[in-house]
């Protein structure tokens, strides 16, 4: 049997301002550090310990991970920062504040922008200073690989070579690894990993700062998942994620 841990980021400073965030590189909030604190708590306590850790390369997904590191006493831990973990780029609505965003264009709209598998925010034009071509944690990619958008097709896509030519062998010899990732970038390993339809996973939101528990069999196909720590908060933060565009917020 092998085993994966994937961990959202704690909340970020623009979760809590509710707003699109996507490649943009915002940090912790105070409320983010301490969710990734609990799940270093959460990890110790279950006595979870990994051979090799793995991460975006945007600094909340990189800060939850030095906390948890931290925290289990891991930091000698080898560490990959690679952009194909990214979150799902959000196209021009980076920065829009989401229940605004449902006001103005319709709460359907916006829930296919955010769930859909298929449907992508609208795009950023490559003039645009939030457009990652002009940034150069990105200078080595081929143009055709920066996204103006993404829907989370995209995101799996960009994903799964990753996964499959450099994480899944690492598992599948039992190394006992941990993903440090994002929402969306998430949900498109679990639509994966768990074999979900494109209306499955619409369903899907992942919380910040709980450690989600993969057993898999030797085909990776999963035994068993959970979260850490109380499975009823697991779900109400995911309820939450889902709320987030509710217009009495
Ligand atoms: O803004 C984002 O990048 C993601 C994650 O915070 O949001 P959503 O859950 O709406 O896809």
């Amino acid at each position: 049997m092998h085993q994966l841990v994937l961990l959202r980021h704690g909340q970020s400073q623009w979760n809590l301002e509710n707003r699109f965030t996507g490649w943009t590189d915002v940090d912790l909030s105070e409320q983010g550090a301490d969710e990734a604190r609990q799940a270093g708590r959460l990890l110790n306590e279950g006595g979870y310990e990994f051979d090799a850790v793995f991460t975006s390369v945007l600094k909340r997904a990189i800060r939850t991970l030095w906390i948890v590191l931290d925290q289990t006493d891991q930091m000698w831990l080898p560490v990959v920062r690679h952009w194909r973990l990214n979150e799902r780029h959000y196209g021009a609505l980076q920065g829009l504040n989401k229940a605004d965003t449902a006001k103005k264009e319709g709460a359907e709209q916006v829930h296919l922008w955010r769930r859909s598998y298929k449907v992508r925010p609208p795009a950023l034009a490559e003039d645009d200073p939030r457009f990652p071509a002009h940034d150069r944690r990105y200078a080595h990619l081929s143009p055709a690989e920066i996204p103006q958008t993404e829907c989370l097709q995209d995101v799996l896509d960009r994903f799964l070579p990753y996964w499959r030519e450099t994480i899944a062998p690492q598992v599948l010899q039992s190394k006992r690894i941990l993903i440090v990732a994002h929402g969306n970038s998430l949900r498109a390993l679990v639509k994966y990993l768990d074999d979900l339809s494109e209306e499955e996973i619409v369903a899907q939101n992942i919380p910040t700062g709980i450690p989600l528990v993969y057993r898999l069999d030797s085909q990776l196909t999963p035994i068993e998942k959970f979260y850490l720590g109380d499975p009823e908060a697991a779900r109400k933060a995911a309820q939450g994620v889902a709320n987030q565009t509710l217009l009495e917020r």
